[in-house]
């Protein structure tokens, strides 16, 4: 079986799925959604991408942003960001606040929402704007200047910010988000508005598979970086689910409420799924099913 017919091998085996699960709608601009969409595509090292369904649809990046300010945030080596976020699963909701008083401030990993504002905070104290900086290095990989954010959702989170402002906030109070809270809080909801399809997501995903090799050749972070950074995929990508997707896709995987997720292969290729609708702790329910079904026909996991 070739790439091709592997692809649409998964979606024939998940149709029962497509569609299933609830599009988010805390972020008023998520809801209006079509949750009967879905598109897959993988990313090879040489920079072939395969894809079926609607895999050059573009989708909300939402969660999936954390994955490249972390990246980011560790390239030239600068490792100053641990002291200030952990790297255990947090076993919580993606936004909950109930950790933070009790770890004095310091969240539990970078792809929570506390732990990617604190990345955010150290990004822009590095780069100007972290937002600009993720859409940058996104068009750079994809080899694709439309990339953008999507204004229209931007300002429906920033309407509806005030988890994300009173997190900020109170990781402030613990000198743990150090620029101003309301143009961290700014920077964090447009990286998380960018608009982005299956195709373009793969392709910025490659750098993990290829060990920290970016599109151009050139090095962003070392194969150990590369590593961590997958094993954090691996053990907190997925929230308060991450033990689940382990289980059943056996990969490193960051997932966002826009219904998109990377996974990585590492060193073979990377793989960007999208359908809207979620299951309860905010995966996409098709996505998750095809990503099973993926290692399962391939033998690809990392297990
Ligand atoms: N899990 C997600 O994708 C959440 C991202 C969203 N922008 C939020 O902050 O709530």
């Amino acid at each position: 079986m070739d790439m091709d017919q592997l692809l649409a091998q998964v979606v024939q085996d998940i149709e029962p799925q497509i569609g299933s699960g609830v599009v988010a709608d805390y972020i008023p601009a998520l809801a209006q959604v079509d949750p009967a969409q879905f598109g897959i595509a993988v990313a090879l090292p040489d920079g072939s991408v395969h894809g079926t369904g609607d895999w050059t649809e573009p989708f909300s990046l939402q969660s999936i942003s954390k994955l490249f300010t972390l990246a980011l945030a560790l390239s030239e080596n600068d490792e100053s960001i641990w002291p200030r976020v952990g790297r255990e699963p947090s076993g919580n909701a993606f936004n909950s606040l109930v950790q933070l008083e009790y770890e004095n401030g310091i969240p539990r990993n970078p792809f929570i929402n506390a732990g990617a504002l604190v990345v955010t905070d150290h990004l822009a104290g590095v780069v100007g704007d972290a937002a600009d900086s993720v859409l940058d290095f996104l068009r750079a990989e994809a080899d694709n200047p439309q990339i953008d954010c999507d204004d229209d959702v931007a300002a429906s989170e920033a309407a509806h910010a005030d988890r994300n402002l009173a997190l900020a906030h109170f990781l402030a109070s613990y000198d743990n988000i150090r620029g101003d809270v309301p143009r961290v809080v700014d920077q964090y909801v447009r990286q998380c508005a960018i608009a982005i399809n299956c195709r373009d997501l793969a392709l910025a995903g490659l750098f993990l598979a290829r060990h920290g090799l970016r599109r151009d050749g050139s090095r962003m972070l070392s194969p150990g970086q590369t590593k961590r950074i997958n094993a954090v995929m691996l053990t907190c990508g997925t929230y308060d689910a991450a033990g689940e997707f382990a289980y059943r896709v056996g990969l490193p995987g960051k997932s966002g409420v826009g219904g998109g997720i990377l996974a990585v292969v590492p060193g073979r290729c990377s793989v960007a799924v999208w359908g809207p609708g979620l299951d309860k702790r905010g995966n996409s329910v098709a996505g998750v099913a095809a990503l099973d079904r993926f290692t399962a026909l391939t033998d690809w996991s990392v297990f």
